[in-house]
């Protein structure tokens, strides 16, 4: 039966994304997501990217984003019709679920004609629980495996759930298609795009820049007070990778967070502090988060001795311990949301070849952005404009 008759039109496509798309989006989600609309949920939008100095980070999504549109407009016969209405990584630790919906099923959602949710890790490896269900029809369950998409229609013939997550993080980016225009996200990034510089080629155009602090504060879901519990979710990622923050100004207090998380720092693992300032916490979680995608393709690197690796002082280690305190006021909160990952640190020299690799990505990515802009302001869409990656 073709759509519109079916009763509940819906598709899963095996490995719709390579390996290496998967692994990407994950790198970008785990150095930029701030605390997401649910309890126990994080996103990473991508207005959030540009409002954060990142705009070059979209360019991994357009490729994607445009062959699941194409994808979805074959599927469901409305080819040129459909417009991105929004596109997110979103990542689901423990507690996290959602109970029986339609994606519709709100005022405000009404224009969402489609889904799709593409699954970037695994069910089993990277978490436990969160299965998907849909409660009428075939293809019931889906359990999450790397490389999926499940696309579907919007409508209350797709009524579906996941259930908890018992451990681990599980992360998808979820995209909804509408046939209004007026709710068409690429229109709305590129006028973000319009009033962001851009243009010229300093490091300063592609270093991170943190939004408001409380966009990265996680505070558990009894918590009274904002500040009571709760860690701050950038520092929590570093903390759990084994990393911690020693600040490069001497007059800096454990008072002000916001503050901060503007401020210059190292990195240091037990006794060793790695002597290269960072420009923000963003940038460090970046560069650390970029280490961890390319750490295989580091292991074969050659390595000219660095020498960046200095001793911490006992001063420094009372500081760091003293800020940490503040960024998280529950360790094992963080350790519990964010399941203490297996320190995959190898050693400082190829930390430093991570460096300069994530500087000529970011700058990479920053190139290619100001190439495709002016065709994307003509077309007032967003597109893969260049075939040579
Ligand atoms: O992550 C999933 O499998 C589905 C998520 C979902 O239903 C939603 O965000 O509306
Ligand atoms: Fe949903």
């Amino acid at each position: 039966m073709a759509y519109p008759e079916e009763e509940h039109p819906r598709l899963l496509l095996h490995n719709f994304l390579s390996v290496q798309e998967c692994k990407e989006l994950e790198y970008i989600h785990k150095s930029n997501c701030t605390v997401g609309y649910r309890p126990n949920v994080f996103s990473t939008t991508l207005s959030h990217l540009i409002a954060t100095n990142c705009a070059h980070l979209i360019m991994p999504f357009v490729p994607i984003r445009e062959r699941l549109k194409e994808k979805v407009e074959e599927f469901f016969g409305c080819e040129y019709e459909l417009f991105v209405e929004f596109t997110g990584l979103i990542s689901w630790s423990r507690g996290s679920t959602i109970g029986w919906h339609s994606d519709d099923n709100r005022p405000y959602l009404k224009q969402r004609d489609f889904a799709a949710v593409c699954y970037l890790n695994n069910y089993g490896d990277d978490f436990k629980g969160g299965l998907f269900h849909f409660q009428d029809g075939d293809l019931t369950t889906i359990v999450p495996s790397s490389g999926d998409v499940v696309i579907y229609t919007a409508d209350s013939r797709n009524t579906h759930s996941v259930d908890e997550i018992t451990d681990g993080e599980r992360l998808t980016m979820a995209l909804w298609f509408s046939r209004d225009a007026a709710h068409d996200e690429d229109a709305k990034l590129i006028s973000l795009l319009s009033q962001t510089p851009l243009r010229d080629n300093g490091p300063e155009l592609w270093l991170p820049l943190p939004a408001s602090s409380n966009m990265y504060w996680f505070s558990p879901e009894q918590a009274s007070s904002h500040d009571q519990l709760g860690f701050d979710i950038c520092c929590a990622r570093l903390h759990v990778l084994g990393y911690d923050v020693v600040y490069s100004e001497d007059k800096i207090s454990c008072s002000n967070i916001s503050e901060l998380q503007m401020e210059k720092l190292r990195l240091a693992r037990g006794d060793e502090l790695f002597d290269y300032e960072f420009v923000n916490i963003l940038h460090a979680l970046q560069v650390v988060q970029f280490y961890r995608w390319k750490a295989s393709d580091l292991k074969s690197s050659k390595v000219e001795d660095s020498n960046k690796v200095v001793l911490l002082l006992q001063s420094q280690r009372e500081k760091s311990l003293c800020l940490k305190s503040l960024f998280l006021k529950d360790p094992h909160l963080a350790e519990s949301v964010f399941s203490a990952e297996s320190a995959k640190h190898s050693n400082w020299d190829h930390f430093t070849v991570a460096v300069a690799m994530w500087e000529d990505y970011a700058h990479r990515l920053h190139k290619e952005l100001v190439m495709c802009l002016p065709h994307w302001k003509t077309h007032q869409s967003i597109f893969h404009v260049f075939d040579d990656k």
